[in-house]
């Protein structure tokens, strides 16, 4: 094969009709088929690129070591111009797919046909004010964007930014520490609930670096930095790393988008998108998440569950660490180039259930009443790294405009930033920076904030909006969010109580 050709739009587009995995990089037009399955950031990860000039998204997640390695799998030349993007399969036919699924325009496109129901609807549906102000959609401009955003990253590398300042992760160790043995001693002196505090914070603490170190952005090295993740996650909280690496990617690269983003699918508690109405196929979770009487029940007092849910988030997590340990879908990464993941992972949660289950809640603490406040204080005490976590996004525009968009303007577009003291960033662990941590997700949390300040010049070059509130302000974002759309919610189930009434139609489910 002569791998110097340069490749149609055509020849490409035939090439991924007959279902072959094909992705722009840089110049090239690169066939993964045979690496999809050894893909150590996973599956899904290359599939939404499919089609797509990928280049920004691969340069961010990988080192410059493995982009050489790419061009490996090159099958030809992308033509000369700006690349058009296309749809990539897995989203093809999606509720939010530009052009292909668009929301009722009319009356007679609403379920049931009713005039009124749909007017109501209409009136009252949500507009994404979010994406008003942003450049144009246009490939033209975009591409710009795209130029701008490369020079950018350059820059952050030639000013040392990818190089991790380990006397800060010295300090971290140190507050890590401080706060187990403040809960350790507490224990000792039989002060129970002060221990399940201290405990608490340091499950809090500890899991910034965890997050760090899964996003390769400690040492830089895969594999080191892995096993920081899992001895940090798995041994020390219980929490599978495996499994957040799997829906974290998949965040990172197709964000807020309502059929693709495991991290908004939280129906029937939680709805920041009206496209959730209609029920969605989540491709993640290969599961429909179906709109149903206890989502129209529960999402409009989200605004008032938000908290309280979020306090007891640490249990979902449990399930969903043991869900992504024990499933076929994990099993599957045998094959792949982080089968070892897996072992490990069981190993490192067992011991922490072992040691936080046994040793501390059973043969330690002296009754029923004083284990069960033990495990709800210490885990509503982690509630604050929940509400860190959703808050950069869940305020932010959930909408797919077009497949021209930017790597750098979508981020931007769909996460925002924390604005804070320096000496209160160890609070927020780096996901303050979050829109930061979104456009360089492998640049080590510490230089985050000198980061900000070249994101900030980039914003006014190319006239993309930075959302950075304070945390008040971002609180009152999401929740202003949360309450639109479960008003939202309320109208509909009013429309379809007045559709069943009048017509016997159930407009709904
Ligand atoms: C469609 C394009 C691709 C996307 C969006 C993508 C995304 C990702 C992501 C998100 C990770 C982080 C995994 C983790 O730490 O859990 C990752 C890791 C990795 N990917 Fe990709 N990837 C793509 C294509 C490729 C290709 C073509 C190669 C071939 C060399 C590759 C090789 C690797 C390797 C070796 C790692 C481990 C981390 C490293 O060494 O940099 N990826 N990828």
């Amino acid at each position: 094969m002569d791998r110097d050709r340069t490749l149609t739009a055509a020849a490409v587009d035939a090439l991924i009709a007959d279902g072959h995995i094909i992705v722009i990089f840089e110049d090239f037009v690169l066939q993964l088929d045979s690496w999809l399955g050894k893909h150590p950031g996973g599956r899904l990860a290359i599939l939404h690129m499919v089609g797509k000039d990928a280049t920004d998204e691969m340069k961010a997640y990988h080192t410059p070591a493995t982009c050489k390695t790419m061009k490996a799998f090159r099958i030809g030349l992308k033509p000369p111009g700006i690349w058009t993007n296309r749809t990539p399969p897995i989203r093809r036919g999606s509720d939010q797919t530009p052009q292909e699924n668009p929301p009722p325009a009319t009356a007679t496109e609403f379920p049931g046909g009713n005039a009124a129901a749909y007017t109501d609807w209409a009136e009252n549906r949500e507009v994404d004010k979010d994406t008003e102000g942003f450049p144009s959609l246009c490939p033209k401009v975009q591409e710009e964007i795209a130029q701008k955003y490369r020079a950018l990253h350059q820059r952050v590398r030639d000013e040392g930014f990818y190089e991790c300042p380990y006397l800060e992760y010295g300090k971290e160790l140190a507050r890590y520490t401080t706060l187990f043995a403040a809960s350790m001693i507490a224990l000792r002196y039989e002060w129970y609930m002060t221990s399940a505090c201290f405990l608490g914070l340091f499950w809090h603490q500890v899991m910034f670096s965890a997050h760090d170190a899964a996003h390769g952005a400690i040492t830089g090295n895969f594999k080191v930095d892995s096993l920081i993740a899992l001895f940090v996650a798995d041994f020390c909280c219980g929490l599978s790393i495996g499994w957040w690496k799997s829906s974290h990617n998949v965040h990172h690269l197709i964000t807020n988008h309502p059929e693709h983003d495991p991290d908004i699918q939280n129906v029937p508690l939680f709805a920041t998108s009206p496209s959730f109405f209609r029920g969605i196929r989540s491709s993640y979770y290969d599961f429909t998440f179906a709109w149903d009487a206890v989502a129209d029940f529960m999402v409009p007092y989200q605004k008032y569950t938000y908290y309280p849910i979020m306090g007891i988030a640490r249990f979902n997590l449990y399930l969903l660490s043991w869900l992504h340990v024990l499933s076929a879908k994990s099993a599957s990464l045998g094959s792949s180039k982080a089968w070892w993941i897996r072992p490990v992972e069981m190993a490192f949660m067992s011991c922490y259930w072992y040691i936080f289950g046994y040793l501390l809640l059973w043969c330690t603490l002296p009754t029923w009443t004083i284990r069960v406040a033990f495990v709800l204080v210490s885990h509503i005490v982690t509630m604050p790294l929940h509400v860190q976590i959703t808050l950069s996004h869940w305020g932010m525009s959930t909408s797919e405009l077009s497949e021209s968009e930017s790597f750098a303007q979508r981020q931007l577009r769909t996460t925002m930033d924390v604005d804070c003291p320096r000496w209160l960033d160890f609070i927020h662990g780096g996901l303050q920076f979050q829109a930061v941590h979104h456009l360089f997700p492998r640049v080590p949390r510490h230089n985050l904030r000198k980061v900000q300040v070249l994101v900030k010049e980039f914003c006014a070059s190319t006239g993309i909006p930075y959302t950075l509130l304070g945390f008040v302000d971002g609180n009152s974002k999401v929740l202003g969010r949360l309450g639109e759309v479960g008003e939202q919610v309320r109208h509909l189930v009013n429309c379809q109580k007045y559709m069943a009434h009048f017509s016997g139609v159930d407009g709904l489910h």
